[in-house]
């Protein structure tokens, strides 16, 4: 069956989800507008598949009958080897998850490059800063109250060494990776959760993903270990990686035919005592193209 859905009804929705709301919160929103109760998780439904699916959106019109948009992941780029190897370097296969699908990677950075990565990037750190889903405008995060910054891709001996490492490790070409990004957390500093990958709604996003593809995997490495807190988590399964130095969390989350994973939701938690450093690699589908070039 097919109903009206106005776009008015639509934008609140989205507004509220990219927000953070959760949709179920939106749902009883709805409901406790007198919306029918299928037809509000169908009108929220259809709006998240367009964000986080990269469904299109619905436009005056809404099929109660479409099935649900499913993700079905691509086999690990890891493929299924205990040790990967790269130059001289054994780097262990720690743990895997299969949705989202993950890997805990040991010994991909050793003590003194984590060292000298914080040296580097020390003077150069800003707070961090989101786009805002709405405006599309970069603005300082309230929810992420880390400081940050991006190194230019090979920028350092140091940066093209580890970026050079990630791609061996990984099989993901060098240059789809963006410029690698230092982030540090003081205690209490965290990142609520998100999706790395890029709202396809958003209009500052559809000139990036135009020019360098979605973002399809994450690889996190982890600059020091911390006292207490700061594990990065996947609230949708309930897994925690705690952050040691050295170790590196590889993620993906969009597949052969094109759809970004739900289930990829994560968070920084809070960091209880001590602090956390941390290098991340967002990686595209294509070379990876800034938008000043
Ligand atoms: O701080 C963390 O563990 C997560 C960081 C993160 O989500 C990111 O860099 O995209
Ligand atoms: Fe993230």
């Amino acid at each position: 069956m097919i109903v009206n859905f106005a776009n008015e009804a639509r934008d609140w929705i989205a507004q509220n989800l990219m927000r953070g709301c959760q949709p179920e919160t939106v749902v009883r929103e709805l409901v406790g507008n007198k919306v029918e109760g299928e037809l509000a998780v169908a009108m929220v439904q259809s709006v998240l598949n367009a964000l986080i699916y990269g469904e299109p959106m619905p436009a005056g019109k809404l099929d109660l009958d479409a099935p649900p948009a499913q993700y079905v992941p691509d086999p690990s780029r890891l493929g299924r080897v205990s040790v990967l190897k790269t130059g001289k370097r054994d780097v262990p296969v720690l743990a895997r998850l299969q949705r989202p699908s993950a890997a805990l990677l040991g010994n991909v950075l050793d003590a003194e490059e984590c060292r000298q990565l914080i040296a580097q990037a020390k003077p150069r750190l800003a707070a961090s800063t989101v786009v805002d889903p709405i405006t599309g405008l970069d603005r300082v995060a309230d929810h992420r109250s880390s400081a940050g910054m991006f190194f230019k891709p090979g920028e350092t001996p140091l940066v093209a060494r580890i970026e050079k490492r990630i791609a061996e490790l990984t099989g993901l070409p060098v240059e789809h990776g963006e410029g690698l990004q230092i982030l540090h957390y003081p205690t209490g500093a965290e990142s609520t959760p998100h999706y790395d990958f890029l709202m396809p709604a958003n209009e500052s996003n559809k000139a990036s993903i135009a020019r360098s593809g979605q973002r399809i995997a994450t690889f996190i490495m982890y600059l020091n270990d911390v006292d207490a807190g700061g594990e990065t988590g996947f609230p949708h399964v309930g897994w925690s990686v705690l952050p040691r130095r050295g170790q590196a969390l590889f993620f993906e989350y969009g597949n052969a035919a094109r759809k970004t994973d739900p289930m990829s939701l994560h968070t920084g938690a809070a960091v209880l005592a001590g602090e956390k450093w941390i290098a991340t690699k967002w990686v595209r589908e294509r070379a990876f193209i800034p938008a000043s070039a």
